[in-house]
């Protein structure tokens, strides 16, 4: 009997020349979409996820954490895992049971292309490269990070606007301009929480124009606990780099700004979005939390390095800035090569040579703009994704959690292949005032993903509580979630819950407690004191000027005639 996939007509290949020919579902047969990373596409509910060990019964609240999914095939064949569409798990805890949702963030773009059954947004943030018939699209797949502000999940990515869901259902509700009062074409997928004032701080980074144009133009704002924009400034940076994640302290907003830059000219040639320039320096900007001016912006400049995730933060006795955050060695994102002389795709060579530390910066708020510095310490560790216990953001603190590589523990490489997203096979506890190292080895199949720290209930106690961190099965590709001691990693985890599916690899997730989300799900019912969250209604201003801009130039130039006789 023929094999069911032996067809009577051989299929036409789907991509040609790299780009996509023909609407047939197929994702493309290359290691970015095959293995873990295909594209799993579920939203789904399970009541009830098995569980090993004792889930703490003190646990009461939702993980949330967000994934790139293409929900398509892409466009182009070599598309990258930050272009797939933003899709938000929850694991809802409760008295030591765990119920599992997950539902795609429905964005402007999956809208369009779920009409059109098919992809119709090119590359990574490149607009040149879309369909003519999502011309003026918000482009954001809002796949970045998903935090709880004031009763709605935001999801975010860092090339458009937020999108809110419900944090129950996770419904979506709509694009998110915060009431009508942020119009930005960007907004970071990092706003950092002031745990003192409950303020929001956030910012968007080439914020200029529409968002893709290389514009140097950053813009920071604060939003206040009770939902108004109380700080808007803008300021400019030295080229247009990525800014991914930020510092706060009480008094100061500090902006990494890293050496991978965006240009428009690259951009029309359906070129990427971002090329990693070697020569750069790494930058921080830092600018006052209140009352900002456009010049008031200070830059500080170091030797070259990829930044990866903000740890902790704070101000010193004597009014420095204590800045600690994860540095690599060279470009993390190998998708994103140099572009001269000519491209030089990174080789899996260089990939494992990169190191990436957790680096504390200690800053002069009152240096002169284009100062020198140097880190004041290192930890000696290799990881990224690290947390905090948030509670202790804008203060001195101790402990850090994050990923670990160590290439000198046993791989399965023959079962796993190479391991997506990277050697996340440790996880890790440090602490700065002793150096301590807390770590835990997964076995030779498996990853991690970012972890969160939860806090013990009752306890303010900075660390006491629980680190919940995602597992990767990269030989049976599945995930589990373990829970340990967040105080003692290297005894292993104390319970496990385990999923029957494979997640994808994601980036940032948060925990949210119960009783907040108890709390504002009454403050926005039809009649609670804030009302139910609005989705925008206006169009932002960059695809009004579009809008305005077409109109002029079908009145002005059609056939060759002048606005005064078109009409
Ligand atoms: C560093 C992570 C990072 C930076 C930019 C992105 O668009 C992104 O998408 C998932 C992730
Ligand atoms: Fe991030």
């Amino acid at each position: 009997m023929a094999h069911l996939f032996s067809l009577a007509a051989p299929p036409a290949p789907p991509y040609h020349e790299g780009s996509r020919s023909g609407d047939q579902v197929k994702f493309p047969d290359t290691g970015f979409f095959q293995g873990f990373n295909k594209p799993s596409r579920l939203e789904a509910d399970i009541f009830e996820l098995e569980t090993t060990g004792e889930i703490p019964k003190d646990i009461n609240g939702t993980f949330y954490r967000v994934q790139p999914d293409h929900r398509f095939p892409p466009m182009f064949e070599e598309d990258i895992h930050f272009n797939g569409d933003g899709s938000v798990s929850a694991f809802r805890f409760e008295n030591g049971h765990v119920d599992f949702k997950q539902r795609y963030v429905h964005t402007d773009r999956f809208k369009a292309e779920a009409k059109a059954r098919k992809a119709l947004l090119g590359k990574y943030r490149n607009p040149y490269t879309d369909n003519e018939m999502v011309k003026g699209i918000i482009r954001t797949a809002s796949n970045t990070n998903i935090v709880f502000w004031r009763g709605v999940l935001l999801a975010m990515k860092e090339d458009g606007p937020p999108f809110a869901m419900d944090p129950v259902t996770l419904e979506t509700i709509g694009r998110y301009d915060f009431d009508g009062q942020v119009h930005s074409p960007t907004f970071t997928a990092h706003p950092k929480f002031d745990p003192d004032t409950g303020e929001m701080v956030c910012y968007g980074y080439q914020a200029g124009g529409d968002g893709h144009d290389a514009s140097c133009d950053i813009v920071v704002y604060t939003i206040d606990r009770d939902g108004k924009k109380t700080e808007e400034c803008w300021y400019k940076a030295p080229f247009c780099g990525m800014i991914h994640d930020c510092a706060i302290t009480k008094n100061y907003l500090i902006l990494p700004l890293t050496p991978i830059k965006a240009s428009l000219e690259r951009l029309k040639r359906g070129g990427n979005h971002f090329a990693w320039d070697p020569d750069e320096d790494q930058w921080y900007g830092i600018v006052p939390r209140r009352n900002g001016k456009p010049e008031d912006i200070v830059w500080l400049r170091a030797d070259n390095g990829f930044h990866g995730h903000v740890a902790g933060s704070y101000e010193d006795a004597t009014g420095r800035i204590v800045v600690d955050l994860s540095v690599a060695s060279d470009n993390v994102f190998f998708f994103f090569p140099p572009e001269t002389p000519t491209p030089t795709p990174t080789t899996l060579l260089q990939r494992n040579k990169l190191v990436s530390d957790t680096y504390r910066w200690v800053f002069d708020p009152k240096s002169p703009t284009n100062t020198r510095v140097q880190p004041a310490k290192v930890f000696g560790i290799n990881g990224e994704f690290s947390r905090i216990d948030d509670r202790v953001l804008t203060k001195p603190y101790t402990h850090f959690w994050q990923c670990n590589i160590d290439p000198t523990r046993p791989y399965d490489f023959l079962t796993c292949g190479p391991p997506a997203g990277g050697l996340f096979n440790v996880i890790g506890h440090f602490e700065w005032e002793t150096g301590r190292k807390d770590q835990w080895w997964a076995g030779p199949t498996m990853t991690f993903q970012e972890p969160v720290f939860i806090p013990r209930a009752g306890s303010d106690v900075e660390g006491d509580g629980y680190l919940l961190a995602l597992l990767n099965h990269l030989d049976v590709l599945r995930n589990d979630i373990l829970i340990f001691d967040a105080q003692n990693l290297a005894q292993g985890p104390v319970a496990a819950i385990h999923l029957p599916v494979k997640l994808r690899l994601g980036l940032h997730g948060n925990f949210v407690e119960q009783r907040e989300i108890e709390e504002w799900e009454v403050r926005r019912r039809v009649g609670g004191d804030v009302g139910p969250a609005a989705a925008a209604t206006e169009p932002l201003p960059w695809q009004k000027k579009m809008m305005e801009d077409e109109r002029t130039a079908s009145t002005n130039g059609a056939n060759g005639t002048t606005g005064l006789d078109g009409h």
